[in-house]
């Protein structure tokens, strides 16, 4: 049986990609693209608070996600911050921003989290890809893809098919994990 999931998010990139992915696993995602405000804090407290935050918009159970960038020569920053870095610096500045380091080694964290409802203690699953940061490569429509190259592919995430992505991406590994815990749920 086909199941439904409620996806909050305000990235139509990531909705394409999680609707792709699910789709293999006979999962239909609806979106609902609603401004979730983001606390600071590690990349888990952000993705449960997200979450916490979106079930009681939505009065019911939703999934939202989490996307982290982190630099290993900065100690794991920007991490959830990313986001507010390339509206900053963009895909330049986060290649300055490494100038002088030893390590252009970065890993792409994403995080979803699946509440049951208002109330309800969000569960969280973590999807990690490993790689490094480049000058830009590729086409620059989604967030940091043109500047990350990704471990043993030569590739930045942007030059890839993205069917490609879809199988090695940190979104596509965390999905995989939450799809085996809505296997334990009820229909
Ligand atoms: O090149 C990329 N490849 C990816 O696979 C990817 N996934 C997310 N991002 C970007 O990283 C930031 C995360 O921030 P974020 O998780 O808060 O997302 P968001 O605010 O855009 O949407 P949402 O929070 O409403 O779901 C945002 O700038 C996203 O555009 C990506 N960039
Ligand atoms: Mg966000």
């Amino acid at each position: 049986m086909t199941r439904k999931l409620v996806f909050i998010t305000g990235n139509k990139n990531k909705l394409v990609e999680v609707q792709a992915i699910l789709a293999k696993f006979d999962i239909e995602v609806e979106a609902r693209a609603l401004d979730i405000p983001e606390i600071q804090g590690t990349t888990l407290e952000v993705s449960a608070d997200k979450c916490r935050r979106a079930a009681e918009l939505v009065g019911g159970p939703c999934i939202t996600e989490d996307t982290a960038l982190a630099f290993h020569a900065l100690g794991g920053l920007p991490g959830p911050y990313i986001k507010d870095f390339m509206k900053t610096i963009g895909h330049s500045g986060l290649n300055a921003m490494l100038t002088g380091f030893p390590t252009k080694g970065a890993t792409a964290i994403c995080t979803f989290a699946y509440s049951a409802g208002p109330g309800e203690t969000p569960q969280l699953f973590v999807g990690e890809t490993e790689g490094e940061i480049v000058p830009v490569r590729g086409p620059t429509h989604f967030g940091w893809d043109a500047v990350f190259q990704a471990a043993g592919t030569g590739q930045t995430f942007a030059e890839m098919d993205p069917v490609f992505k879809n199988t090695i991406s940190h979104r596509f590994k965390a999905l995989t994990k939450l799809v085996d815990f809505l296997k334990t749920l009820p229909e």
